[in-house]
C-alpha cells in the first residue's frame, strides 16, 4: 500500500479544556496544538495531572474543548466514532461475553452480518495471537491477554485512528515488552495513526515516530521530538546510544516539569537539600 493510502490525520489546533469544579473553572489544558500525520505512531507523555488524557478524550470525542478544534481527516470531532478505536487502561471487557463476542460488539452493533463479524474477529484475533483463546470468558485470561482482546476489539470496525491511554500501565515489565511488539505490529499491518499516552519514557521512544512532551497542568506542548530510530526495533535497541540519548533528552524535559507539577515545594534546590551536611550526627539525634 502506498504512503498516500494510509489513514489518520489528527489536528489539534489552539485547544483549552476547563473542567467545571465546586471552586470554579479548573483549566486542565492550554493552547496546545498537536499533529499525527496519516500512519504516524506519535505518543503523549508529561507529568502526572498534565492533561494527556484530556486531550485523548477530546480527540475520542468524550470531551468537548473550551475553545479551539480537533479534526480527523479535516471533519470537527463531535463525539465518539468507529473511525476512532480507544484502549483504556482498564481492560473494560464485557465479562459475560467470550473474546470473540468481545470483539464482535462493535460490529454487531453496526449492523455486520454474523459471518463477515466472525471472520474480522478470526483475523484480528489470529494477528494479536489470540486465536486459540476465542470462546474463553474475559477472567480466564492474563492481563497481556485482556489487554490484546481491547486493542483487537478497538481495531475491530476499522478505524481510521487508534487512540491508547496508558494501556499496558497496569502489565509487568515482560509482559509490556510483548504488548509493545504486538500493538507495533498490528499497526504497521493496519496502516492506521496511533497517538498513545504513557508515562513511560522508555516506552514512548520503542514505539513512536514522534513524541509530545507536555508541561505541568494547566497542559500544553513542551516539546515536540522525533525518535529516528529504525524499524523493526527490538529490544537490544534501548542499549543503543541513540536510544539512551532520547531517554536523557525526555528525562530532563519531564523532571522540570515534575518538579513544577509538585506546586514549587520541590525544586532543583530542595532536592540538594535531602542530602543535607548534619555535621556527623544521625537524623534521628536532629528531628
Ligand atoms: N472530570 C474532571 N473534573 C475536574 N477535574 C478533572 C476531571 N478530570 C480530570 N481533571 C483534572 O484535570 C487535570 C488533568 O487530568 P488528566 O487526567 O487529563 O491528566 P493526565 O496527564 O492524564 O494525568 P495522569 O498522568 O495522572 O493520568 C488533573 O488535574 C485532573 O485532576
Amino acid at each position: 500500500m502506498s504512503a498516500s493510502a494510509k489513514k489518520g490525520l489528527i489536528e489539534v489546533s489552539d485547544f483549552c479544556l476547563s473542567y467545571e469544579t465546586l471552586d470554579g473553572a479548573m483549566s486542565a489544558v492550554e493552547d496546545a496544538d498537536l499533529l499525527v500525520r496519516p500512519g504516524e505512531f506519535v505518543s503523549i507523555i508529561g507529568p502526572s495531572g498534565c492533561g494527556k488524557s484530556t486531550l485523548l478524550n477530546a480527540v475520542a470525542g468524550f470531551l468537548k474543548p473550551t475553545r479551539g478544534t480537533v479534526t480527523v481527516d479535516g471533519e470537527a470531532v463531535k463525539g465518539p466514532g468507529a473511525d476512532r478505536g480507544m484502549v483504556f487502561q482498564q481492560y473494560s471487557l464485557f465479562p459475560w461475553k467470550t473474546v470473540r463476542e468481545n470483539v464482535e460488539f462493535g460490529l454487531k452493533m453496526r449492523g455486520v452480518s454474523a459471518d463477515e463479524r466472525k471472520r474480522s474477529a478470526r483475523t484480528l484475533l489470529g494477528l494479536a495471537g489470540l486465536s486459540q483463546f476465542e470462546d474463553q470468558y474475559p477472567d480466564r485470561l492474563s492481563g497481556g491477554m485482556k489487554q490484546r482482546v481491547g486493542i483487537v476489539r478497538a481495531l475491530a470496525t476499522g478505524p481510521r485512528v487508534l487512540l491508547l491511554d496508558e494501556p499496558f500501565g497496569a502489565l509487568d515489565a515482560q509482559t509490556r515488552q510483548i504488548m509493545q511488539q504486538i500493538l507495533t505490529n498490528l499497526w504497521e499491518r493496519l496502516e492506521i495513526s496511533v497517538l498513545f499516552v504513557t508515562h513511560d519514557i522508555d516506552e514512548a521512544i520503542f514505539l513512536s515516530d514522534r513524541i509530545y512532551v507536555m508541561t505541568a497542568r494547566p497542559g500544553s506542548i513542551k516539546a515536540e521530538v522525533t525518535v529516528p530510530l529504525p524499524r523493526p526495533r527490538d529490544s537490544t535497541l534501548q542499549l543503543s546510544p541513540e536510544f539512551l540519548g532520547l531517554r536523557a533528552e525526555l528525562g530532563a524535559l519531564i523532571r522540570e516539569e515534575s518538579l513544577k507539577a509538585m506546586g514549587g515545594e520541590l525544586n532543583a534546590d530542595a532536592l540538594k537539600g535531602l542530602a543535607i551536611n548534619l555535621n556527623g550526627a544521625n537524623l534521628s539525634d536532629v528531628i
